[in-house]
This record gives structure tokens, C-alpha cells and sequence, in this order.
């Protein structure tokens, strides 16, 4: 499904946070939002979910005003992972991902093979079915997120938004998901991820958001969005561009490193 976003204000309390976002993603594309703490991204993408409403604008799915739809409905369309979603009880993780589900669900109904279906798959595909028995409590950060992803895609939804998908994850699975994530755009489902690591972002996403101070300043491929000029206006940075040989994509660098005047001494296990 489509998203626009339309003229998006958003504000907490009296301070303007988004001062008039407007973007459109077509359906089965993979949009990774960037830009500096601060800047608004997660407010934005709250927005997106529903789980905020504009002060002015309009967030459409296909035409259809996300705030006129009934919760159940909007939960069957659009699936949103936040950031450091905090579980205290001992669910298990099987648990935890089956919670997807309840958009398809009266309270006391019983589960159907579909949802058995779909809690497997989303399971297997975020490498979390192995853990599935486990209590979501006892699992380290990086776990934890990948079955906090897993819900989310036994949702089914047609949208999917993403608050630092990958923030917890060590590099074999933060290719691992953002390969996923572009499979599933690929697979006809709208993806939209906050992402810090913009080498990242400019390897696996098809189009990029800048965000600074709540408005975008550039939009378009990694290779419009991921210069020397944009970075250095939104997070006040110099860096050093290279291109990636496997992609051609921009991968971002440090362009000065402190060289100390003496170098530590250190004293290395043998082995
Ligand atoms: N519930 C809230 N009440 C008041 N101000 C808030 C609230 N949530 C966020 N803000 C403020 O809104 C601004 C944008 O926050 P937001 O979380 O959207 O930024 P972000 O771009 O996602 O940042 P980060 O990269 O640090 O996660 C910040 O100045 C933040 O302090």
C-alpha cells in the first residue's frame, strides 16, 4: 500500500516538532529515514503508525486518512516496531510474536492455523524460531529485538515502520535483517525504517530521508542524499565519502582521526 504524508505538523505541547513533512511511498518500496538526535524521526514515524495524531496534515494509505480508520483495522495495515519497547512479564518469545496476531482476533478467540502459520514464518525469517520456548525477560538486547521485529511481521501488515531496527544487533544481523527488510519490500510490503549507520542505510534502502529540525532536507537515492554538504549541514560533521565496491553506494567515513603523541604500550595475551 501507498503512504503520503501531507503538509505534517506535529507538536508536543506548545514546541513544533515536524513543521510541514510531505513525502509519498509507493507501495513495496523500502525508505530508510535518517538525520541527527533530535531531529524529529521517531515523532515522525509515530505519526505514520497512528499512534500520534498531527497537529495539521494528513497521513494517507492509499488515499484512506489513517486516523478515520478503526484500530483493528489500521493494526491490520500498518506494523510498527518501536524503539526499546520495554516487556516485563515472562512471555515467551512464541508468546510475544503470537501477540501480532490480536488485530485478526476477537479477545477470547481461539488460534487458527493461519496464526500458527504466520508466527513460524515471522519467527524463521528474523532467525528467532530456535529461541521460541525462551522468556522474552531473559534474552540479551540484540534477541530481544529481533523478536520485537518478528511480532510485528506475524501482523502481516501492508506497511511496515521500524525505530532503529537494527541498533541492538552485531553485523551479521544487521545484514541479516535489513536483507529481510528489503525481501519483504521486494515481497510487495512498504517498508520504512529509522536508521542511525547511514553506510547502512545507504547500502540495503531504495530511497532516503534526511530529517533535520523536523523538516527533510533531502530526499531522494544514497547517492543523492549521503554527500559531504548534507551531512555536514545536518549533523555538523565532516566525513570522508568513499563508494562501496560491492554496491557503488556511498559508505561514510571519519574524515580526521586524533593521532596521539605517544603510543600506549599494550601487553597482549599470548596465544
Ligand atoms: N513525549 C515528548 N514530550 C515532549 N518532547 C518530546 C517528546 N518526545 C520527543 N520529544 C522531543 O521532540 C524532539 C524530537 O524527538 P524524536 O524522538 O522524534 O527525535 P529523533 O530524531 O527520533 O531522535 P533520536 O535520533 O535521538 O532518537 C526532541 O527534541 C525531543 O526531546
Amino acid at each position: 500500500m501507498m503512504l503520503e504524508i501531507c503538509d505534517l505538523h506535529y507538536a508536543y505541547d506548545r514546541k513544533e516538532i515536524l513543521k510541514g513533512i510531505t513525502m509519498s511511498i509507493p507501495e513495496a518500496s523500502f525508505l530508510g529515514i535518517i538525520g541527527p538526535n533530535g531531529a524529529g524521526k521517531s515523532t515522525l514515524l509515530k505519526n505514520m503508525s497512528g499512534y500520534l495524531k498531527p497537529s495539521m496534515g494528513r497521513v494517507l494509505l492509499d488515499g484512506v486518512d489513517i486516523s478515520k480508520m478503526d484500530i483493528k483495522k489500521r493494526a491490520r495495515h500498518i506494523g510498527y516496531v518501536p524503539q526499546n519497547t520495554a516487556i516485563d512479564f515472562d512471555f515467551t518469545c512464541e508468546d510475544v510474536v503470537k501477540m501480532g496476531r490480536m488485530p485478526y482476533h476477537t479477545w477470547f478467540q481461539k488460534e487458527t492455523e493461519d496464526d500458527f502459520k504466520a508466527v513460524e514464518y515471522a519467527m524463521r525469517i528474523t532467525n528467532t524460531w530456535h529461541m521460541k520456548d525462551r522468556l522474552i525477560t531473559h534474552l540479551s538486547g540484540g534477541e530481544r529485538q529481533r523478536v520485537l521485529i518478528a511480532r510485528a511481521i506475524c501482523q502481516q501488515p501492508k506497511v511496515l515502520l521500524l525505530d532503529e531496527p537494527i541498533s541492538h544487533l552485531d553485523i551479521k544481523y544487521q545484514y541479516e535483517i535489513m536483507n529481510m527488510l528489503l525481501d519483504l519490500s521486494y515481497n510487495g510490503i512498504t517498508v520504512i525504517a529509522v536508521l542511525h549507520d547511514l553506510s547502512i542505510a545507504s547500502q540495503f534502502c531504495q530511497k532516503l530521508a534526511l530529517i533535520l529540525d523536523g523538516n527533510i532536507i533531502a530526499f531522494g537515492n544514497a547517492k543523492e542524499v549521503i554527500t559531504v554538504e548534507n551531512i555536514r549541514r545536518a549533523y555538523e560533521t565532516d566525513v570522508v565519502i568513499i563508494r562501496s565496491p560491492i554496491s557503488g553506494m556511498p559508505v561514510v567515513l571519519p574524515s580526521q582521526m586524533y593521532k596521539p603523541q605517544k603510543e600506549a604500550t599494550w601487553n597482549c595475551p599470548k596465544g
